[in-house]
């Protein structure tokens, strides 16, 4: 009998796991995002990001000013040049979050037992008695026993650097607390999250608005990370800010879910966004510890379902000071590919961390590994009775293109597409094997200038398993003939021989337009 779980179809023998793993050429399916900071925003680094397996990087807009991080934009521009590697950027907002400014920039301690201060009055040196808050309501939505948690940006969970308060009394604008572990904070900005405690602050605040026009559309941003989304309605006023702006109408939102108003709207929110990052750092204070694995669980199997990328955070947090992570960390990657994550979130590790391109090599080896045993089989059964009939006419291709490869053990499998549609539906179905996706520019116009669209939808592929694009050349002409097909496929195959994944003699599968018709054909490569 097949096993249900999407752990191998057969029992692993032990010492298999003695054997070391064959290099793979492509990196891992499973995507790895980067938030780029101090620690990694110099050409040589990001250089190494990107072949250690970073396919995105995140500028996280709650930390640094635009120039900051245009200057490391223009770096990373520099070292996907010289690397020749894709990278796509994803813009992350500051939105709701409760922030502490620490002026002083120095440390301050916080001991067990002793009472501390949250007040709204910005004028405030924050020490160890006071924290000012930039949240003047915080005191009329907060009551006696609720509990807060201040932590250094991009906090790792570490007790020593963050701290657990709780509210002992309210006293008019300010919320006195209790500190329940001692701790210092150190750095400048520290996040503030009270659990359960609904925030009456705009989802994408003016701040965010301004940031994503000038910033954002300069750099042609391919994805918006949508903190503290709540409901539905926050992704659709993001889209419609975002259809404002020029190119930017292609930019896809990823909803970030990191308190219980969004997990509450999780169906509603997953419908409307086109990606979903399970933000485990702020949930995790939303949720018990013994709550979290299941709204992962839960969350990434309709992530799944509905074919939309999942991603999620907060990993290898110890290797922000170490070189190795923990085991526990080390199992709960290979977990997040198990339970079908499409793609890993880095943030104090390659944002601040000392050793931020060993953290991708190895989050990179543990997906890698944990792909081998993904039990595709028993994946695809459940996802095409989940789709159920009769069947949509391109999700039947894209579901016959991987059940196609499975069969004939293709090496890879080779998509064209404009929008990136039929890609991410064939990546719907986690094939064991990659997808070269082929974008097709098209010509557009929006009254005033010419343009060709592509460099979005192939960017957004690198935020999804097992996709890996390319963009074809904007003479060809986007309706499909014979001879431009063939000649198109051509250039595919050479980038895939070039990339080490294809070789003489393979098998591989095409799933194409053919005059109106779109086909899925089975080609074998002669040796050459
Ligand atoms: N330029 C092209 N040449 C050949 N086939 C194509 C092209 N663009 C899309 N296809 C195929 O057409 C079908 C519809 O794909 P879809 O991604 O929805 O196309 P589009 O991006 O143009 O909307 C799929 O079978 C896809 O492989
Ligand atoms: C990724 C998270 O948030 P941030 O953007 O603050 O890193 C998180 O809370 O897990
Ligand atoms: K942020
Ligand atoms: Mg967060």
């Amino acid at each position: 009998m097949q096993a249900s779980h999407l752990l191998l179809e057969e029992p692993i023998r032990l010492a298999s796991i003695l054997e070391s793993s064959t290099p793979n050429p492509f990196s891992s399916m499973t995507k790895i995002i980067g938030t780029l900071g101090p620690s990694s925003r110099d050409v040589e680094t990001i250089e190494k990001l990107l072949h250690a397996g970073m396919s995105v990087a995140r500028f996280d807009f709650s930390w640094g000013d635009i120039d900051f991080h245009q200057e490391t934009l223009d770096n990373l521009k520099k070292a996907v040049k010289n690397t020749r590697k894709l990278c796509a950027v994803m813009f992350d907002t500051v939105g709701p979050e409760l922030q502490i400014i620490n002026k002083s920039e120095g440390p301050i301690q916080l001991t067990a037992e002793e009472f501390v201060v949250l007040t709204p009055d910005a004028t405030q040196v924050a020490s160890s008695s006071v924290l000012p808050v930039n949240y003047p309501e915080l005191a009329s939505v907060v009551k006696p026993n609720d509990t807060i948690f201040v932590g250094q940006y991009l906090f790792t969970g570490s007790e020593s650097t963050s701290v657990w308060l709780e509210v002992v009394e309210v006293q008019g604008t300010n919320v006195k607390c209790i500190v329940k572990n001692s701790a210092t904070l150190t750095g400048v900005l520290f996040t503030a999250h009270a659990a359960g405690v609904p925030v009456g602050l705009p989802t994408l605040s003016d701040f965010d608005k301004e940031t994503i026009a000038k910033w954002g559309v300069r750099n042609s941003i391919d994805f918006i990370s949508l903190s503290y989304t709540r409901h539905a309605e926050d992704v659709r006023q993001a889209r419609a800010h975002l259809t404002k702006l020029g190119d930017l109408y292609q930019t896809q939102i990823f909803a970030k879910i990191e308190n219980v108003e969004g997990l509450k709207h999780f169906d509603e929110i997953l419908k409307e966004a086109d990606g979903i990052i399970l933000s485990r750092g702020n949930l995790g204070i939303d949720l018990p510890p013994e709550k979290v694995f299941l709204f992962q669980k839960a969350a990434l199997h309709k992530c799944s379902m509905a074919g939309k990328p999942a991603i999620v955070t907060r990993v290898v947090d110890s290797m922000t000071d170490t070189p190795r992570p923990t085991r526990a960390e080390a199992t709960d990657v290979a977990n997040a590919v198990l339970d079908g994550a499409d793609g890993i979130l880095l943030g104090a590790e390659t944002l601040r961390g000392l050793y931020p391109v060993e953290t991708i090599t190895i989050v990179q080896k543990i997906c890698a590994e944990a792909e081998k045993v993904f039990n595709q089989a028993v994946f695809f059964k459940k996802t095409v009775k989940a789709v159920g009939e009769p069947m949509a006419h391109l999700e039947s291709i894209a579901s016959s293109a991987v059940r196609a490869g499975t069969k004939v053990r293709a090496s890879v499998i080779v998509v064209f597409t404009s929008s990136g549609r039929a890609a991410r539906l064939i990546a719907k179905y986690k094939p064991s094997m990659p997808v070269l996706v082929v974008v097709i520019p098209k010509l557009t116009t929006n009254h005033l200038r010419w343009s060709f669209t592509g460099a979005f939808q192939a960017r957004q592929c690198l935020a999804v398993r097992g996709l890996f694009p390319m963009l074809a050349d904007p003479r060809h002409p986007a309706e499909s003939s014979t001879s431009t097909n063939e000649s198109i496929l051509k250039v595919a195959l050479d980038h895939g021989k070039a990339a080490g994944i294809i070789k003489a003699h393979d098998r591989i599968v095409v799933c194409q337009k053919v005059g109106d018709s779109s086909v899925v054909k089975i080609i074998e490569l002669d040796a050459y």
